[in-house]
C-alpha cells in the first residue's frame, strides 16, 4: 500500500492513525480511571491542557478546587487522561514514598538535557541519587551563611542604582527587570564564583535577556518533545550531523532556542575553565576569584576531585549544573521577589510593619544571617507570599509502571461509591497542585485564598500541621519534597531577605497606574495588560528623602 504513497503521504496517514487510535483508546477503551471525578474535557483534540497550563489558567484551577475533590481527572491531548493531585497522602506516595514509580516526564527529562546537558534536572534513579549526594553538602546552610557577606554586596549595587534614579524625587521603575539582573548576580557569584553585571548601569548582561527568553521561545518545542522521540533523534548520528541538521530546519524560533543554549554553555565553559585552573594553582589563586572559592561551584569542584572514580563528575555535567542552576534559579527567585514587592505595594500597611522590623533589626547595617532569618514578621511575609504566589503552581511526573495511589480521605467515585485508593495506569501524567495545596480551604480555612501574613504569627490550625503536607518548606508545596525537591531553597530564602531587608529599609513601593497582572503559566510572570511582555513598573521612592 504504501508504495502508491509518497512520503509525505505516508507520513500524514501514519499521524491520523496514531491519533485515531489514541481517541479510541483514551474515549472508548475502559480504564482504571474512569470512575475518577473530572470536568468535561472542553475539546476532544486539546482536552482541557491550554486550561491548565495556559498564561490565564487561575479561574479554571479555582474552579476544580470548588467542583471536585482533592484528586481530579482531567483529559488533555486527543484524550489522554492526567491526574491532578493535591491530597496530602497521595502527593507524600508521589514526591517520597514511591517517587521512583512517579518520576519527572519523558519531556521535562529529554528538554532539560538537550538544553542545559546532563544534569540533576535530566537525570533519573540512582543517577540522581549519586548527583544529589555531591550537590547537597554543597548548598547546606553554613556555605550560605558564608555566602551572606557577598549578598549584601551585589544589593548594596542595586540600591546604590536605585538611590540614584530616585534621588530627586519619586520614579515609576521597572522593577522586574533590576530584581532578576540582581538574581543571576547572586546566582553568579554565589553560584558560579564570576561575575556578570555591575547593576550601575541600564545595560543587563546579554545573559538575563536570553534566559528570560529561554521559556517563551521552546515552549513549542517543549510540547513537540511530547510526541517525538527526542532523546533517541540526539543520539542519530555525530553531534555535527545533528547540528548541521539543526542548523537546516527553517524554524526562527528553533534557531533562537540554539543561540540562547550555545551562550549559555559558552560562558559556563569559560567559567569553568577558569576555576579548575584557579584550582590547580593553589590556594591564594582560589581566593583571588570573585566568589573566594566559597561559592557553590568552587565547592563542588573540590568535593569532585576528592571523590571516588565512580562518583565524580564528568566536565559535561559539571556544565551541566552550572547551566540548569542558572535557569532553575533565577526565573523563580526574581518572580518570587517581584511578588512580594507588588503585594508590598498592595498592602501599604504592611509594607510599614516590615519596614520598622528592618530598621529597628539593621540599626543601619547590614545583620548577620541568623539574625535575618530570625526576623519573626519578615518570615512570615515570605511564607506567606510563598504559600498564596507559589513562583510555579505545579509540577508533573508519569507512572513509570501500574501503582495504587492511597488517599488521607476518601473521595466519592463517578458511580457513587467511596474510593480510599486509585490503581493509576503506567505512563500516566500525575500533576501535582502545589497552589491547590498551599490554598485548600479544608486545611488552611475559608481564608485560605487571602495573603494574610499574620497567620504565621500564631501556630498553624491543627487541620495543617496533621495533615502531614510532605513539602520541605513550612507545611508547603512551593519547594516540593522528597528525593527532588528544590536544593536551593535555602539560597532563595537568603536572597529573598537580604535583597527585601537592604530595599525596604531605604525605599517605600507604591503601584503605578499600569495595572500589573500575573499570568500562571510555567512559573508566575507579572504582565502590563493580559499578554503584554513580563514586566513589573512600580512606583520608588526614598524613605528619608535628603
Ligand atoms: C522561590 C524560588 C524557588 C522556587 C519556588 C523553586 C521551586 C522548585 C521546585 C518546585 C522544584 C522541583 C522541580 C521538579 O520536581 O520538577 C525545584 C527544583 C530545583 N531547584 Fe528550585 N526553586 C527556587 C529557587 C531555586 C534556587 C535559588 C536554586 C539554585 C540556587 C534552585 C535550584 C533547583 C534545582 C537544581 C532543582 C532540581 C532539583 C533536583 O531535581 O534534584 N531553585 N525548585
Amino acid at each position: 500500500m504504501f508504495g502508491l504513497l509518497s512520503v509525505s503521504q505516508a507520513a500524514v496517514l501514519a499521524l491520523v492513525l496514531w491519533a485515531f487510535w489514541r481517541l479510541v483508546r483514551f474515549y472508548v477503551l475502559p480504564s482504571t480511571l474512569d470512575n475518577v471525578p473530572g470536568p468535561e474535557p472542553s475539546s476532544i483534540i486539546w482536552g482541557d491542557i491550554t486550561k491548565l497550563f495556559g498564561s490565564h489558567s487561575r479561574a479554571f484551577h479555582m474552579d476544580l478546587w470548588r467542583r471536585f475533590p482533592p484528586v481530579v481527572k482531567i483529559k488533555t491531548f486527543l484524550g489522554q487522561r492526567m491526574l491532578y493531585v493535591y491530597d496530602p497522602k497521595a502527593m507524600h506516595h508521589i514526591i517520597v514514598k514511591d517517587q521512583y514509580l512517579y518520576e519527572e516526564t519523558p519531556t521535562f527529562l529529554n528538554f532539560n538535557r538537550l538544553v542545559f546537558g546532563p544534569s540533576l534536572l535530566s537525570s533519573l534513579g540512582e543517577e540522581h541519587r549519586q548527583q544529589r549526594k555531591l550537590l547537597n553538602p554543597v548548598f547546606h546552610i553554613n556555605h550560605m551563611r558564608h555566602m551572606s557577606t557577598t549578598f549584601y554586596r551585589i544589593t548594596h549595587r542595586l540600591r546604590n542604582t536605585l538611590r540614584r534614579k530616585v534621588s530627586d524625587g519619586p520614579k515609576e521603575i521597572e522593577m522586574l527587570d533590576w530584581i532578576t539582573r540582581t538574581a543571576l548576580e547572586l546566582l553568579a557569584q554565589g553560584g558560579l564564583g564570576t561575575s556578570f553585571d555591575t547593576l550601575d548601569d541600564d545595560n543587563p548582561h546579554p545573559l538575563v535577556r536570553d534566559l528570560k527568553a529561554l521559556v517563551p521561545s521552546s515552549r513549542p518545542f517543549f510540547i513537540l518533545a511530547r510526541f517525538l522521540p527526542i532523546e533517541r533523534l540526539a543520539r542519530v548520528g555525530s553531534a555535527k550531523l545533528r547540528r548541521w541538521v539543526v542548523d537546516h530546519i527553517p524554524s526562527r524560533r528553533l534557531h533562537r532556542v540554539v543561540a540562547i543554549v550555545d551562550h549559555l554553555e559558552n560562558v559556563n565553559k569559560g567559567v569553568l575553565a577558569r576555576k579548575k585552573a584557579a584550582l590547580a594553582a593553589g590556594d591564594e589563586a582560589v581566593m583571588e576569584q570573585v566568589g573566594e572559592g566559597k561559592d557553590i561551584m568552587s565547592v563542588l569542584l573540590k568535593a569532585n576531585m576528592k571523590a571516588s572514580e565512580h562518583d565524580k563528575m564528568s566536565d559535561e555535567e559539571l556544565l551541566g549544573h552550572m547551566s540548569s542552576l542558572m535557569f532553575a534559579a533565577m526565573e523563580t527567585t526574581s518572580g518570587a521577589l517581584a511578588r512580594i514587592l507588588h503585594l508590598l505595594a498592595q498592602h501599604p500597611e504592611v509594607q510599614e510593619k516590615l519596614r520598622q522590623e528592618i530598621i529597628e533589626a539593621r540599626r543601619g547595617g547590614d545583620v548577620d544571617y541568623d539574625e535575618l532569618v530570625a526576623l519573626p514578621y519578615l518570615e512570615a511575609v515570605c511564607r506567606e507570599s510563598m504559600r498564596v504566589h507559589s513562583p510555579a503552581g505545579m509540577m508533573s511526573r508519569m507512572t513509570r509502571e501500574d501503582v495504587v495511589l492511597p488517599l488521607s480521605s476518601p473521595i466519592k467515585g463517578n458511580d457513587g461509591t467511596m474510593m480510599n485508593e486509585i490503581a493509576v495506569p503506567k505512563d500516566t501524567v500525575v500533576t501535582i497542585g502545589i497552589l491547590a495545596s498551599n490554598c485548600n480551604q479544608d486545611l488552611w480555612g475559608p481564608d485560605a485564598l487571602e495573603w494574610k501574613p499574620e497567620r504565621w504569627l500564631k501556630p498553624l490550625p491543627e487541620t495543617v500541621t496533621e495533615a502531614h503536607i510532605p513539602g520541605v518548606y513550612s507545611n508547603l508545596m512551593t519547594f516540593l519534597g522528597g528525593g527532588r525537591a528544590c536544593i536551593g531553597f535555602k539560597f532563595s530564602q537568603m536572597e529573598m531577605k537580604i535583597v527585601l531587608s537592604v530595599l525596604l529599609e531605604t525605599f517605600r513601593f507604591k503601584l503605578s497606574d499600569k495595572e500589573v497582572t500575573w499570568n500562571l503559566g510555567g512559573l508566575q510572570a507579572p504582565a502590563v495588560g493580559k499578554d503584554g511582555r513580563a514586566e513589573m513598573p512600580l512606583v520608588v521612592e526614598l524613605v528619608s528623602p535628603q
